[in-house]
């Protein structure tokens, strides 16, 4: 697409005329969309709609997966018609995320952490009044002091520690039998990114880390929206021995390559062994805990890179 711009220059006109690529201009397009109510309105009309009931999507079960359909702006139904008219249910997002294509989990993710956003800032923390969104939802403001409010999402880092040769791995109670993650938490106020890796490591495992390496980033919907921001840490040489901090995490161990990379191969095997344990296993591929794990699998001394 062509973007055509007058620039008036001592009386004489210049016009430049310079290609945009389609991510550009679906990324103004949707800024726009944000700003101004009427063009959003008028592109409600011929968009697509993912549906939500009390946080839940609307999705269609298909085998192993979930399907999420789109929908044109629909009559007001109640929930059992609506479900029965669109041949689907509505399925809460933690049920489903796994099971879901990539895109559709992505924007299912978004959506979510919105509406939940909204529900909970229906009022001005300042005036106590009634806050009004903007079409887009990409906002909210007070009507008696014009406070906007925009969407917040919290900010978790999520941390592979490395000696070298192991990898450091731990379990809450609240996750799925068997399962264990890296190390994750909530940043605090005021803190870097690199305090609260070492904060977090410190805190659930008693380890100093010595060297840390950013990763990747990832939305994720739960508890609240976070924005999960991932890396590579190593602990200084012959520092390995583990103090698990029980009020966080229920168990954390050194696991070796073979076995992460054996595990890393493996669905969620949700059976019991013979001993009534479960069998180690990794966060699925959709979880930036999953991608963290692969790379370390991939290059160990992914983590022992200079600072
Ligand atoms: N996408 C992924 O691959 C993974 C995502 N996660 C997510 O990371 C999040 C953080 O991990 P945790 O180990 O639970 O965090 P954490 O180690 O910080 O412990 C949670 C505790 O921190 C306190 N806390 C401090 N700030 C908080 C805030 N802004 N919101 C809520 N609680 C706060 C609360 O007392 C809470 O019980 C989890 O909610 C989980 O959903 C965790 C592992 C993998
Ligand atoms: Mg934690």
């Amino acid at each position: 697409m062509s973007l055509y711009c007058g620039i008036t220059r001592r009386r004489k006109s210049f016009w430049c005329c310079r290609l945009l690529s389609t991510y550009v201009t679906k990324t103004r397009y949707l800024s726009e969309l944000k700003e101004d109510d009427d063009a959003c309105k008028k592109a409600q009309q011929t968009g697509a709609f993912y549906l939500f009931h009390n946080l839940a999507p609307l999705l269609q079960k298909s085998e192993h997966q979930y399907l999420a359909p789109q929908h044109s702006l629909l009559a007001s139904l109640q929930k059992p018609e609506m479900e029965t008219e669109l041949k689907g249910s509505f399925i809460g997002l933690r049920k489903a995320l796994f099971q879901l294509n990539v895109k559709d989990a992505s924007l299912l993710s978004t959506a979510q952490a919105l509406l939940r956003w909204h529900d909970a800032h229906q009022f001005c923390s300042r005036s106590g009044q009634p806050t009004k969104k903007n079409v887009a939802g990409s906002k909210r403001v007070c009507p008696s002091n014009k406070i906007i409010y925009y969407p917040q999402m919290t900010p978790v880092v999520i941390t592979l520690v490395s000696d070298g040769t192991q990898c450091l791995l731990a379990r809450q109670s609240s996750f799925p039998e068997g399962m264990y993650s890296a190390l994750a938490g909530f940043c605090d106020i005021g803190e870097s990114l690199e305090e609260a890796v070492r904060r977090e490591v410190a805190e659930e495992v008693g380890l100093e880390v010595e060297r840390l390496q950013y990763s990747a980033s990832q939305h994720w919907p739960f508890p609240n929206g976070a924005l999960m921001i991932a890396c590579h840490a190593t602990v200084k040489p012959g520092q390995t021995e583990i103090q698990v901090n029980l009020r966080e995490l229920e168990a954390a161990a050194w696991f070796s390559h073979d076995e992460v990379a054996t595990a890393l191969r493996k669905d969620n095997p949700s059976y019991q062994q013979q001993n009534g344990a479960f069998p180690f296993w990794l966060p699925p591929k959709l979880a930036i805990a999953h991608q963290l794990i692969k790379e370390w699998v991939e290059k160990p001394t992914c983590s022992i890179l200079p600072p």
